[in-house]
């Protein structure tokens, strides 16, 4: 049993490596065609990484930024000058501030921001551990499972949060199907197609705007998505497309799951605190470098939305599945 379970998470992918001093980062702008990584330097590099997205889902930027400190320290570059750029690169994310901060305080009681960032990777690889073998309690053997951007390895330091689930289920033999949406614009779901692919989990890619059709044709039994922060009232701040898969669930009774570590809950911001980034306009006018619509079109292009908590069935963390309302059951 102990040996299978190694062999396991050796075939995960592994988005974040510290190595002789240096961030290896797996290039996620390459994926799912090209497997190459992104060394950084300094924190400048890191910073680079987070904004463009070669890093991208909560947990794994967080534990990036945080060896982006590191690097500061180990470079001796202006402490409060990095955390002031790294904090800058993406607003939505609640764990880039977490891990940022741990760093932060960490170095103001003047110990190591490596070994803090080290602290901080090691965690989210065994919270996440635990989110999966927790979760995986919620599926039933022939599950059809609709998941939406993606939440798996290449989103945290390894076994993911919604993909975690999604894989503990699978290795405990469990029969499923994913249904994977393509996440318009920046196709997140092709990272989550390329990660089951890996392992062999059988999938089926729609676009977005199909799962409402699936739902009614009784195709999709539950839906779990990851977050990028929960707020104490259980709104859930996740990709864009979340909310209306939530809507489609509740009319049509499906479960709705939200899976997170408890680094993604924000207890003290209200929902008006929140910045919903709103990215570069070509990702949704181009496709690469040819231009979809006719010249100077105007768009939206949000790339989170917020689920209020009357639409969640439960929330799947690392010390167990709890009702939106019954988030502070985690904290005591
Ligand atoms: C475990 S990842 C959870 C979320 O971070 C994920 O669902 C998501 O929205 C990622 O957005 P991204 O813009 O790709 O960073």
């Amino acid at each position: 049993m102990k040996i299978k379970k190694k062999i396991k998470s050796e075939i995960l992918l592994k988005p974040i490596i510290w190595e002789d001093n240096k961030l290896i980062l797996i290039d996620q702008r390459k994926l799912p065609h090209k497997l190459e990584y992104y060394v950084c330097h300094n924190y400048k590099d890191v910073a680079f990484a987070i904004k463009e997205m070669v890093v991208r889902g909560a947990p794994a930027i967080g534990v990036a930024a945080a060896y982006g400190l590191a690097l500061a320290e180990i470079n001796e570059d202006d402490i409060e000058e990095a955390y002031k750029t790294l904090k800058n690169t993406r607003p939505t994310a609640i764990n880039l501030f977490y891990a940022l901060d741990r760093c932060m305080k960490a170095y103001k009681e003047g110990k190591s921001i490596l070994e803090e960032a080290k602290r901080i990777h090691e965690e989210d690889i065994h919270v996440c551990k635990k989110i999966g073998e927790v979760g995986e309690k919620l599926i039933d053997d022939g599950d059809v499972i609709l998941t939406h951007c993606n939440a798996g390895a290449l989103a945290t330091s390894m076994y993911g949060t919604a993909l975690s689930v999604i894989r503990h289920a699978f290795w405990n033999g469990k029969k499923i199907i994913v249904i994977v949406d393509e996440t318009r614009p920046r196709l997140q779901g092709a990272l989550t197609a390329f990660e089951l692919k890996y392992e062999g989990i059988p999938y089926k890619v729609i676009t977005d705007n199909t799962a409402g059709f699936l739902m009614q044709k009784g195709e999709v039994d539950k839906i779990i998505v990851g977050a990028d922060r929960i707020l104490k009232n259980g709104t859930v701040y996740n990709k864009i497309g979340t909310y209306s898969l939530a809507v489609l669930a509740k009319y049509h009774d499906i479960p709705f799951y939200v899976a997170a570590p408890l680094s993604t809950f924000d207890l003290k911001s209200k929902e008006e605190d929140v910045i919903i980034e709103e990215r570069d306009k070509k990702e949704v006018l181009y496709l690469k470098d040819i231009l979809l619509f006719p010249e100077g079109s105007d768009c939206y292009n949000f790339a989170f939305d917020k689920t209020p908590a009357e639409l969640i069935t439960g929330i799947i963390t690392e010390k167990g599945v709890v009702k939106p309302n019954e988030i502070m059951k985690l904290f005591k």
